[in-house]
């Protein structure tokens, strides 16, 4: 597969089906995280065009229209941006690697999630037509009760930048497919492909409204998002202090929210795993994937003592024959974080590590041949105690802590010592242990005998800090629903409350 070089598109933001300029002119630079270059800008928003876009939004999902539309002709726009994100494949890949700094295969193969995710969501659009009235048996037969799913209405949907168009799509495609009109508000650190979303949208004939995009930043275009009276909803993947910031405004509207934020999610690896080659590719893509930026990132593994140091003495050799390079490169396996930002946060955690008493067992620094772009080693630390910053917070970077236990219950209590709740795997030949654990870890998503692995139909999410609410299979679409009980009152006889007054 030839990589296509390309320049970012100059883009405005799109609403009510096209490319306005932002009311203020402002505008942001795009870094290439491997170049650290401004490669491009992007538009600006702030609450004044939030409230054009919303006020779009709000007009398109009005009466006649796309609230109204049958799930089948919402599932015909839907396949039709499936079919043209597939056409766009290559560049799409290409600027989500400029833009973000992932592996281009990786980044290829969140198109393909993303082309696979707006066809799911067309099946479901569809199959909402015959779900969307059903009768509900009552103890009597003088009323008739309904149940009715219509689009909720305008919803607000707020992305990071770690899979930048995948996430978009995992909040646009469920959305669009229940018939709301949505004002989406993408990472400003990885904006381009969602505002190409923008551009197949208008190329596919989307009605104007449905879909809106407004690039900015988090408290310019995000915050006034939130915040607006005729917003319905607020889908949010992102940080722990900022969805508390989100929960915290949208409450004063009374205005749901479904968050989806961070974790640090806990591999554990029993010494009776059949290969322990592949335990130890698991345990490397469970925290080294995405460049370590993965918000269910297996970041803390827990080894049982038996098996550790032959378990690390592997990891260690598998860990140096990661491919880091220019993201663009073919082979790339580990690219740079997302910004400096990013980076000189992942370093300050490492650095605390070793001064808290931690071991560096291996990476920790920049790799020596690369002299620009945001690159940090994959980092692996040992000698790491349950006090220690390492352990507790997550890192969102390509670190993963480790340490060893002798019992289940240990490993049990190491695995569940955390604030957050998304993931947890588990390595073991034996299922029954498998099995417990599913049940002792406090997560919304465990992997067994893999991690990270994940698909558009189950859902996802996690609890404590990680969040609440699903995305993903009918979940997601049931997000975008309000939920309407019809209760009709069949009889001829009179109600018979209340006396009737004498007879004129
Ligand atoms: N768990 C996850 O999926 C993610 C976790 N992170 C962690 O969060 C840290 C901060 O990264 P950021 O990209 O700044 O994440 P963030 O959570 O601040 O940003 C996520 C989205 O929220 C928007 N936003 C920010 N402040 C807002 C506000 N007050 N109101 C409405 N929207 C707002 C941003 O513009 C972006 O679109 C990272 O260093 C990383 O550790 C970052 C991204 C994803
Ligand atoms: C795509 N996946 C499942 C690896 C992660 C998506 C959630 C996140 O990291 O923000
Ligand atoms: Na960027």
């Amino acid at each position: 597969m030839a990589i296509p070089n390309m320049q970012i598109p100059s883009r405005q933001l799109f609403i009510d089906g096209e490319w306005r300029e932002p009311v203020k002119k402002n505008r942001l630079p795009v870094i290439n995280p491997a170049t650290e270059e401004i490669i491009g800008y992007i538009p600006a928003a702030t609450a004044e065009d939030v409230d054009i876009a919303v006020k779009a939004a709000r007009r398109a999902h009005g009466r006649n229209g796309w609230g109204s539309t049958t799930g089948a002709q919402r599932a015909k726009f839907l396949r039709a941006i499936a079919a043209k994100v597939l056409e766009k494949r290559p560049e799409l890949a290409t600027l989500e690697t400029i833009d973000n700094g992932k592996p281009w295969f990786e980044a290829a193969s969140d198109i393909d999630d993303v082309v696979a995710c707006f066809e799911y969501y067309a099946d479901l659009a569809e199959a909402l037509d015959s779900k969307n009235k059903t009768e509900v048996k009552l103890h009597l037969d003088s009323f008739k009760t309904h149940v009715y799913k219509e689009p909720l209405g305008v919803v607000g949907l707020i992305t990071p930048w770690n899979y930048p168009l995948l996430m978009t799509t995992w909040k646009v495609a469920p959305a669009l497919a229940a018939g709301c009109a949505a004002v989406l508000k993408p990472s400003e650190l990885a904006s381009i492909t969602s505002l190409e979303l923008g551009e197949i949208c208008r190329e596919v004939g989307l009605p104007p409204g449905a879909l809106n995009i407004l690039t900015g930043l988090g408290h310019e275009a995000g915050s006034p998002l939130v915040s607006h009276p005729d917003v319905d909803k607020i889908a949010f993947t992102g940080s722990g202090p900022t969805g508390i910031k989100i929960m915290t405004a949208a409450a004063q509207l009374v205005k749901p929210v479904t968050l989806e934020l961070g974790g640090k999610s806990p591999i554990v690896v029993f010494d009776d795993i059949p290969n322990i080659d592949i335990a130890v590719e698991w345990t490397l893509f469970g925290c080294f994937w995405t460049n370590g930026q993965i918000c269910s990132a297996t970041s803390r593994l827990i080894i049982q003592d038996t098996i550790a140091s032959q378990f690390l003495d592997r990891l260690l050799e598998w860990t140096k024959n990661i491919k880091i390079s220019d993201p663009l490169e073919e082979d790339c396996k580990l690219g740079p974080v997302i910004s400096r930002g990013q980076y000189e946060k992942v370093l300050k955690l490492i650095s605390t590590a070793k001064n808290e008493g931690a071991t560096i067992l291996y990476g920790g620094e920049r790799p020596q041949h690369l002299k620009k772009g945001y690159y940090i080693q994959p980092t692996i630390i040992t000698d790491v105690d349950t006090s220690m910053e390492i352990w507790k917070e997550e890192v969102f970077g390509p670190v993963l802590c480790v340490k060893t236990f002798k019992t289940e219950e240990e490993a049990i209590e190491l695995a569940n010592d955390t604030k957050y709740g998304l993931g947890a795997a588990i390595l073991s030949k034996d299922l029954d242990r498998c099995e417990r654990f599913t049940k002792a870890f406090q997560s919304g998503i465990v992997w067994i005998n893999c991690s990270q692995p994940c698909f558009w139909q189950p859902p996802w999410g996690g609890k404590k800090r990680s969040g609440f609410g699903r995305e993903l299979g009918e979940w997601s679409l049931e997000n975008y629903l309000n939920i309407k009980q019809v209760t009709q009152y069949v009889s001829d006889e009179p109600w018979a409350f209340y006396k009737s007054p004498s007879k004129l």
